[in-house]
């Protein structure tokens, strides 16, 4: 799901944000475990991702991968969530976030399913 930028509503950045975090956070359900995208995170590699995914699966919850927009995530996101991802230590445009974060989750299941993919 794609949530409209905050700062189109003429807002300070500052605001922009925290309006963008309620707007996230307000989706959030009980059986979600939130995983803010940001570069300040920890660096698990493949197989580590894999084990993660892995542990939600075996605990019924629902990943919810969050990725922030130009001016980046709010505090209150990464306070809340229960894991900060990071894909490198160098900040990407928010489309290709996604594009590698998704790419690494084909390659988490793949791994989970011990298929040749990943190699
Ligand atoms: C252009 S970046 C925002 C940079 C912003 N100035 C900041 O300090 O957070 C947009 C979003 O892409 C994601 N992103 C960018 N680089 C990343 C990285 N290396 N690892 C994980 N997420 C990243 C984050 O969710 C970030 O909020």
């Amino acid at each position: 799901m794609e949530l409209t930028e905050a700062s189109g509503k003429k807002l300070k950045p500052g605001d922009a944000k925290a309006s963008e975090a309620e707007a996230i956070l307000s989706r959030r359900k009980p059986q979600d475990w939130v995983v803010a995208l940001d570069e300040r995170g920890s660096l698990l590699d493949s197989v580590e991702l894999s084990r993660y995914v892995g542990k939600a699966q075996t605990g019924a919850k629902d990943l919810l991968f969050v990725i922030g927009g130009d001016e980046g995530l709010d505090a209150s996101v990464r306070d809340a969530a229960n894991l900060t991802l990071s894909l490198s230590k160098m900040t990407l445009p928010h489309r290709l976030a996604r594009v590698v974060l998704v790419e690494q989750l084909y390659r988490a299941f793949t791994i989970l399913k011990g298929e040749p993919y990943h190699k």
